[in-house]
């Protein structure tokens, strides 16, 4: 820890950078308060925030620095009619009022600048490195992906920050996440971020913030780093960073709210000092050779249940913990999976290719380069949606979509559709998805439904022959 006038020997994480530089109040035995660089708002977790503002006689502190999109309960068809479910009508309905009332920019359903709200903010150029970055939303934790430290937030927590533009936080301890050596062709960043998952587990980065880095986090772009970072929460962790380079510069330069001119070069170089220095010590660290990696898909009901796509079905009597082997029994009868059942025959009814972890453009056109002049199998549905409007908008410029179409997918709006059942996008009761989300809770798609978490091109690959599927086996 730094002390005001005293020389500074020990190194520095690039969280501690991060997080040192926001802190505008530290008292002994009491949470730091930490400056908010960007909130980010979206209709489920903001109603009572704002109502609480409305009853305490208080204005929203930044508006300039808050800005809200409409996502979760948006349907992804027909976006002219109005909501049919009463309760994300009302929700959607209660957001257009606050965001008038407070002054707050918003991006209603069917505005060009609409999306899901961890692809609106990078796309935009909001998201940067060095920022703090909060959101009602477990997933902020994507925005790590440029250096920012980025995390969710209660509603009571959303209410602070638009009152004050700051945050009680107890500073969360820091793990590195070293993956080293190059990740091998066909090998993509949700590969990578299931396995690291699967190794560590759902607790693995409980109390911690996570930094990715190593040769294989250096050579994903920025789009899969987001996605390695957006499923931090799903082991657990606080948030997940991994440290500004070229790359992530080359990203930002030119988006609308990226600084521009001589703002941007001093930028720069502020940011090129956002890594963790060589003699810093994290409170945990863990290993990854990416050389052994294959593409993963899970078979459980919790995103650490997952296994290299070429394995079988586990047989729970296999764990040697008693409460995973009981997690595995009852995923499995949930799953209506039989231990020893090879992978790559289980067979899909739907698959699902959108979310925030894998709803951006690089994803899509993964998807397209598999799917092109192919054709989806028979009795397979398959969900297109993109993460935002102008994902989608770059997509039809690029003629995605008219190879979506011929292959026989549905190419929809922009939501979080089907990746939570809070909108029309669900599963049936028992129907069985191979999904590019990031939650394979029980009911997380629909009451009932089966979910498998798979990358893009594995979600390519399974929609064509109908069963857990790489494209390399095509
Ligand atoms: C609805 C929202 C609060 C929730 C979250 O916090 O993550 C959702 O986005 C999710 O992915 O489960
Ligand atoms: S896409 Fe899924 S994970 Fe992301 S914010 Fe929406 S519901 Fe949450």
């Amino acid at each position: 820890m730094i002390k005001t006038g005293e020389v500074e020997h020990m190194g520095r994480t690039l969280a501690d950078k991060v997080y040192d530089a926001h802190v505008v109040r530290r008292a002994e035995g009491e949470p730091d308060l930490l400056y908010i660089d960007l909130h980010l708002v979206h209709e489920v977790t903001s109603p009572q925030a704002f109502d609480g503002l409305r009853m305490a006689g208080r204005t929203v502190r930044r508006p300039d620095l808050t800005i809200a999109t409409e996502d979760h309960n948006v349907p992804t068809q027909n976006l002219l009619a109005p909501i049919a479910d009463p309760v994300s009508r009302t929700q959607v309905e209660t957001l257009r009022k606050n965001a008038a009332e407070f002054g707050i920019r918003l991006h209603p359903m069917g505005d060009d600048g609409q999306g899901i709200v961890h692809v609106i903010g990078p796309q935009l150029g909001l998201t940067q490195p060095g920022m703090t970055v909060v959101c009602g939303d477990s997933h902020t934790s994507t925005h790590g992906a440029f250096g920012a430290l980025a995390f969710g937030i209660g509603t009571s927590e959303v209410e602070h920050v638009l009152a004050t533009q700051t945050l009680p936080q107890i500073k969360p301890k820091t793990m590195a996440v070293t993956v080293d050596g190059a990740l091998p062709e066909g090998v993509t960043a949700k590969d990578l971020i299931l396995a690291i998952i699967a190794r560590i587990g759902t607790g693995g980065g409980q109390g911690h913030i996570i930094e990715y880095r190593g040769e294989a986090i250096r050579g994903l772009s920025m789009e899969g780093r987001m996605t390695v970072c957006n499923m931090s929460i799903e082991a657990g962790a606080r948030a997940g960073m991994i440290a500004p380079d070229e790359k992530t510069f080359e990203y930002l330069k030119g988006r609308p709210h990226a600084p521009q001119g001589a703002e941007w070069d001093k930028a720069v170089e502020y940011w090129k000092s956002l890594r963790t220095d060589d003699d810093a010590v994290f409170d945990k660290e863990v290993v990854i050779d990416a050389s052994t990696l294959t593409p993963y898909v899970t078979w459980g009901t919790n995103p650490g249940q997952g296994l290299p796509l070429g394995e079988s079905v586990p047989d729970p009597a296999s764990f040697a913990d008693p409460i995973e082997r009981q997690a595995a029994e009852r995923a499995l009868e949930y799953m209506g999976l039989t231990p020893g059942t090879p992978l790559r025959d289980i067979e899909v009814d739907t698959v699902f290719v959108g979310s925030c972890t894998n709803g951006r453009i690089e994803d899509l056109r993964t998807v397209a380069e598999v799917l092109r002049g192919r054709r989806v199998a028979d009795g397979v549905r398959m969900l297109i949606v993109p993460g935002s409007m102008k994902v989608k908008a770059q997509a039809q410029e690029e003629g995605l979509d008219e190879i979506f179409k011929a292959a026989g997918a549905d190419w929809r709006e922009a939501g979080c559709s089907m990746c939570l059942a809070m909108n029309p996008d669900k599963l049936t009761p028992g129907e069985r998805s191979a999904s590019t989300s990031n939650r394979n809770f029980e009911g997380r798609q629909g009451p009932g439904g089966r979910t498998h978490l798979v990358s893009p091109a594995v979600a390519a690959a399974t929609a064509v022959t109908g069963r857990l599927t790489a494209p390399a086996d095509l």
